[in-house]
C-alpha cells in the first residue's frame, strides 16, 4: 500500500514524458512504457497499481490491454487515455474492466484525483483478494506460535468436523471472527455458506428482519419476500458475533432454531425449518449476564455446549512480532523492517484493541510514513489508545488536527475510508473537520 507506483503507457512519447513527469511531481514512482509489449514486459517487473494507457498503441489496442492486464493483475486499475470524441473506445474500455477514461488534452485537471481514487480502489481490491485467500486458508491463517493459542487453534480443530454449536469467549479484537471462518472451512459443511451477523452493530427490528426474512407486505417497505440469513447458511453455518447483546426476545427465537431447527419469517403464518450449525460469539461474561437477567439461561447452556476462549494479545506477546510481520507484509509491498526499539514499543505496549488494535497500528504507521525501517518514534502518534509515550510538546487538537489531515490527504478527501482508518464514525469526523475549520476536502 505504500508504493504509490504507477506506468503510463503511450506512444506519443512527448505527451508520456510529460504525464509522467505531473505523476512524479505527485509523489508517484512513474514507469514509461511506449509500447503495449513493453507495458506487459513492466508490470512484470514492477509492483505497480495503476496504469494510464493510451487507447491506440502500434502493437496493441489499449481497450485489448485492459482485459489482458485484469485478467492477470486483477487489482491493478486501469485509466484509459482516449482521443476527443471517441465515446465508443471509452464505453467498451469500461466493459473490459478499465477504472475510467480521460480524454486526451481535455481532462488534465481530473488525472490527479482520479489517479489518488484509482490506487485507493486498487489497495482495496487488494486487500479483498487478500481476505478472500485468509479466508479459505482456514486455521492456516491464524498467526501465532504461543501455547496459548495453539491449544485454542488445537480445540478449534477438534470441534469443527462435529455438528457441535461452539461459543467463542474473548475480548474484542481477539480473533473471534477469524476462528469462527476457520471452523466453518474445517467443517463438514464448507461447500455451504458462513453467513456472519453482528448482533450489536443494528438495531432490534433490523436484527430480527435479517436473521428471520420477511414476507412481502410485513411491514412498511416490504416489497417483496426476503430470504433471512437462517435461510441463506442453511446446510452451512451461521455466525452470530456479540451474541451478549441480543435483546431477550429474539434468543427465545434463536433457542427455538438450537432446538429444533424451525423459525417464523416474519409476516407469515407458517413455520420453516433449517439445518444450521451455529457458532456465537461474544466479549461479555455471559453467565454473569445471565444472572442479570439479561441473558437466558436455557440459551446459554444450549450455546455453551463447546466453549472456547480466545487469550488477550498481552497474554502471548511472544505473537506480538509475529503478527507486526505478517500485517506489515499485507500491508506494504515494499521489503519494510522494525527496529529493534521499535519491536521493544510493540511490546510493551498495553493491547487494549488486541490483534485488531495491532493491524490498525500497523495501517497507520505504513499509510503515514514512507521509512524502510521502522523506528519507535513512528510508533508513539498511531496507537489507539492512550499511550504513556506520546509527545506532549504540541497540545493533543493539534495533534488530532494534523492526523485527521495526514488521513485525509492520503484517502484524497475519502471520509468514509478516513473515519474508518482513524477508528471514529463517520459523524465524529465530520464533526471534528467543523471544530478544526478543516474545510478543504
Ligand atoms: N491470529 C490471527 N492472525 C492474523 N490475523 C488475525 C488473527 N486474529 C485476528 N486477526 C485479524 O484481527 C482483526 C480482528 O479479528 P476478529 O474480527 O476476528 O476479532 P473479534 O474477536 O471477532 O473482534 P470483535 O469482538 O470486535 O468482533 C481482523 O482483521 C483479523 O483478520
Amino acid at each position: 500500500m505504500n508504493s504509490k507506483t504507477l506506468l503510463v503507457i503511450d506512444d506519443e512519447k512527448k505527451l508520456c514524458d510529460l504525464l509522467a513527469r505531473i505523476l512524479e511531481l505527485e509523489g508517484y514512482t512513474v514507469h514509461k512504457a511506449y509500447t503495449g509489449k513493453e507495458g506487459l514486459a513492466s508490470l512484470q517487473q514492477h509492483e505497480i497499481s495503476v496504469v494510464l494507457c493510451d487507447v491506440k498503441l502500434p502493437d496493441y489496442s489499449g481497450i485489448d490491454l485492459v482485459a489482458l492486464i485484469k485478467q492477470q493483475k486483477p487489482f491493478v486499475q486501469i485509466i484509459n487515455l482516449t482521443a476527443y470524441g471517441t465515446i465508443a473506445d471509452s464505453v467498451k474500455a469500461m466493459k473490459n474492466g478499465a477504472y475510467d477514461y480521460i480524454t486526451k488534452g481535455d481532462d488534465n485537471d481530473k488525472i490527479i484525483p482520479l489517479v489518488a481514487n484509482a490506487f485507493e480502489a486498487a489497495a482495496k481490491n487488494k486487500l479483498q483478494q487478500i481476505q478472500k485467500q485468509t479466508d479459505s486458508k482456514g486455521f492456516e491463517a491464524i498467526i501465532g506460535q504461543s501455547p496459548i493459542l495453539a491449544e485454542a487453534i488445537n480445540m478449534a480443530r477438534k470441534v469443527a468436523p462435529s455438528e457441535a454449536n461452539v461459543l467463542l469467549l474473548g475480548e474484542t479484537g481477539t480473533g473471534k471472527e477469524v476462528f469462527a471462518k476457520a471452523i466453518h472451512q474445517a467443517s463438514k459443511h464448507t461447500e455451504n455458506t458462513l453467513m456472519a451477523i453482528n448482533c450489536s452493530a443494528i438495531s432490534a427490528d433490523l436484527l430480527e428482519s435479517e436473521l428471520f426474512g420477511y414476507k412481502k407486505g410485513a411491514f412498511t417497505g416490504a416489497l417483496a419476500d426476503k430470504k433471512g440469513l437462517l435461510e441463506q447458511a442453511d446446510g452451512g453455518t451461521l455466525f452470530l458475533d456479540e451474541i451478549g447483546d441480543m435483546p431477550l426476545h429474539m434468543q427465545a427465537k434463536i433457542l427455538r432454531v438450537l432446538e429444533d431447527g424451525t423459525f417464523i419469517k416474519l409476516g407469515d403464518l407458517q413455520t420453516k425449518k433449517v439445518s444450521v450449525r451455529v457458532i456465537a460469539a461474544t466479549h461479555k461474561n455471559l453467565l454473569a449476564e445471565v444472572e442479570k437477567g439479561n441473558f437466558r439461561e436455557d440459551l446459554y447452556y444450549r450455546l455453551s455446549v463447546f466453549t472456547l476462549q480466545l487469550p488477550k494479545l498481552n497474554d502471548r506477546k511472544k505473537d506480538i512480532l509475529l503478527l507486526a510481520e505478517h500485517f506489515i507484509k499485507l500491508f506494504s509491498s515494499s521489503v519494510i523492517q522494525m527496529s529493534e526499539d521499535f519491536k521493544d514499543a510493540l511490546l510493551k505496549h498495553n493491547w487494549k484493541g488486541n490483534i485488531r488494535e495491532l493491524k490498525n497500528t500497523i495501517e497507520r504507521t505504513l499509510i503515514l510514513n514512507e521509512a524502510e525501517i521502522l523506528h519507535a518514534d513512528l510508533l508513539t502518534t498511531n496507537f489507539n489508545s492512550s499511550t504513556e509515550t506520546i509527545t506532549n510538546s504540541l497540545n493533543m487538537a493539534s495533534v488530532e488536527e494534523i492526523h485527521i489531515k495526514k488521513v485525509l490527504q492520503y484517502t484524497s478527501g475519502n471520509k468514509t475510508e478516513t473515519a474508518r482508518l482513524l477508528g471514529i464514525g463517520l459523524a465524529t469526523l465530520y464533526r471534528k473537520m467543523e471544530q478544526y475549520g478543516i474545510l478543504k476536502y
